[in-house]
């Protein structure tokens, strides 16, 4: 299993720099989501790797390996385009063993692990076939097939489910997930579906205007976004303006020591956990607060930040409640409580919202003021 490492990378089209300075690590056997959204970059970064494009600056490893003079077909990475690009005239098998001729393979060599690759993903039955006679979902296993016949390290998915039914999905991820583990592949899977990246991959990396915003593990990226881009991207947020106030001083759950940074706000002074070093007083600040880590009613954790607020609409999703509210100097925010627990809710009625400090996130950007729900 190898790692990928990819620094500063730059790809420019004319002006207009596709890939900006872009720098992401895939850490080897892992399936890393590149999320963003249309003309992000995403694909521009994975030809990048795939040695389907020339980089303007950076530099790419596989492993140990430094691979700019190295050809596509022996950098050892397997692709799959978002159409598949299966060749329309070659039957199924003929699609799958196309990458073993190229290596010039003998062709029993070559029908033996056509056959068996076939036989691993399930579709040996479809092997003389022609591509326009599959379901996308069948399509997709012949591109898997096709990409990974020739036993890479690295395999890369330039959003491969967009024409997949949705109620094939669950099944391709599962068929994804299984090949990544069973052959140890370094997998980069590209999207723009946010819901997707967030169940699905155990990294996560987020691009937009040709750079790398923010990478880690999802709940790292929904819990502690960096700034107010990728904090919108992954999930709805209430966000406010502030200014430092001064450092907190509360402890944690072991009573060590907790970061913490007062903010002033239009609400009144909120208790934040500080994730970044040297804020000084009065530095602005933009605050991030998800809707399901506000709580209503009387009862508040000690430590809890609180303050009144006005329910003004309630709208019902079955399991949960959204729960649209108007909190001092006018602020429109959303609550999310799980139907058990909101079933007395009404709206025109005056509660208490409670946040934990470890739930207001500062961020980096500013964003517009709103002033509606
Ligand atoms: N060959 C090219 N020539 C000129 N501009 C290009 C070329 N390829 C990509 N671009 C531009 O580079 C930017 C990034 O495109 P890219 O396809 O990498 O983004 P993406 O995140 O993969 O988007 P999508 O999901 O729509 O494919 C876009 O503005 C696109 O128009």
């Amino acid at each position: 299993m190898i790692r990928v490492i990819a620094e500063g990378l730059v790809k420019r089209y004319g002006p207009l720099a596709a890939v900006d300075h872009a720098s992401l690590e895939l850490p080897p056997g892992e399936l890393t989501c590149l999320l963003g959204p249309p003309g992000a970059g995403k694909s521009t970064l994975a030809r990048l790797l795939a040695g389907l494009e020339s980089l303007d600056d950076g530099e790419i490893y596989f492993g140990e390996r430094m691979v700019h003079g190295i050809a596509p077909g022996d950098r050892g990475v397997g692709m799959v385009f978002q159409d598949h690009a299966l060749w329309p005239a070659l039957a199924v098998r003929d699609n799958v063993g196309y990458p073993l001729k190229l290596q010039g393979i003998a062709s029993r060599e070559r029908r033996r692990r056509v056959e068996e690759i076939l036989t691993t993903l399930r579709i040996d039955s479809l092997a003389d076939s022609r591509p326009d006679a599959l379901s996308p979902a069948q399509s997709l296993r012949v591109a898997l097939a096709r990409a990974i016949v020739t036993q890479p390290d690295v395999l890369i998915l330039d959003e491969p489910l967009a024409g997949v039914e949705p109620r094939h999905r669950d099944e391709a991820w599962d068929e994804i997930r299984r090949l990544r583990a069973e052959l140890g592949l370094t997998t980069l899977f590209l999207t723009s579906n946010v819901a997707e990246a967030l169940a699905h991959s155990e990294r996560l990396a987020v691009m937009d205007l040709g750079r790398i915003l923010q990478s880690g593990e999802p709940q790292e990226l929904y819990n502690q976004p960096i700034d107010v881009f990728v904090a919108r991207l992954l999930g709805p947020t209430n966000l406010l303006q502030g200014q430092v106030d001064g450092n907190g001083n509360g402890n944690g759950n072991g009573g060590e020591p907790r970061r913490e940074v007062v903010v002033r706000t239009p609400v009144g002074r909120l208790v934040a956990r500080a994730n970044f070093p040297g804020l000084s007083p009065a530095t602005p600040v933009t605050i991030s607060i998800r809707p399901e880590t506000l709580t209503l009613g009387p009862a508040v954790p000690i430590d809890s930040n609180r303050f009144p607020a006005t329910i003004e609409r309630i709208v019902f999703h079955g399991g949960s409640r959204e729960i649209l509210l108007r909190g001092p100097g006018d602020w429109p925010v959303t609550a999310v409580a799980p139907q058990c627990h909101s079933a007395n809710v009404r709206e025109g009625q005056t509660v208490t919202l409670s946040v934990a400090p470890e739930h207001v996130t500062l961020l980096m950007g500013k964003f517009a003021v709103a002033g509606g729900h």
